[in-house]
């Protein structure tokens, strides 16, 4: 019996379903499949363009999906490789805790403090009415931080620890925003996992 994976908190926040497992994997679970996805994935360096102007994108990014459907979100369109035997297997060990589906996974590479993810809501339309975003933390841990649109009490930060597990549902996508901020810390790298279903 794995005791660690079903210690749970739920969040009870306006318009918003949040539930963490902070020891969804164990550590040794965890340092294994972080130097795997590091190593293996097939990161890409994009480009996205704000105000005319084109940066490169804070971090590396990669996604893997069960059918060829594309994903697009600020400006970048990403076409999906199949997914590997070790994402399958996250997967359906995310789907039986969570109990839900998904089909696709979008992975994140910060490699230091300057990468990052700026505000916004995972709110794409070929996500569905409120979609259900899992997300699994492995390496250095990072602060989220999540913001109501309207509420402006609504400030809140949790630390995403190494194999962690977060799912945000209900509304969340229609009301809050979230992020993943810079620092200057000398930090080290960290793998994100978010994986979704695509309509
Ligand atoms: O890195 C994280 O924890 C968040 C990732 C995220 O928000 C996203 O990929 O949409
Ligand atoms: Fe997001």
């Amino acid at each position: 019996m794995d005791l660690f994976s079903s210690e749970k908190q739920e969040f009870r926040l306006p318009d918003a379903e949040l539930i963490y497992f902070p020891n969804f994997l164990i550590n040794r679970e965890a340092d294994m499949l972080f130097k795997k996805l590091k190593n293996e994935t097939e990161w890409q360096e994009d480009d996205i363009t704000v105000f005319g102007k084109t940066y490169k994108q804070p971090r590396l990014t990669a996604l893997y999906g069960e059918d060829n459907q594309p994903y697009s979100y600020s400006n970048i369109t990403m076409y999906p490789k199949a997914f590997t035997e070790g994402l399958q297997e996250l997967k359906s060990k995310i789907e039986k805790i969570s109990k839900e589906t998904f089909n696709t996974v979008l992975l994140n590479f910060y490699r230091h403090g300057n990468d990052s993810n700026g505000w916004h809501a995972d709110n794409e339309k070929e996500l569905g009415k409120n979609p259900v975003i899992a997300s699994v933390t492995l390496g250095e841990e990072r602060p989220f931080h999540f913001k109501h649109r309207k509420l402006k009490e609504e400030k809140h930060k949790l630390i995403l620890g190494h194999g962690s597990l977060l799912i945000m549902k209900g509304a969340m996508q229609h009301h809050w925003l979230h992020q993943i901020a810079k620092t200057k810390k000398e930090i080290g790298e960290r793998v994100n996992l978010t994986f979704r279903k695509l309509q």
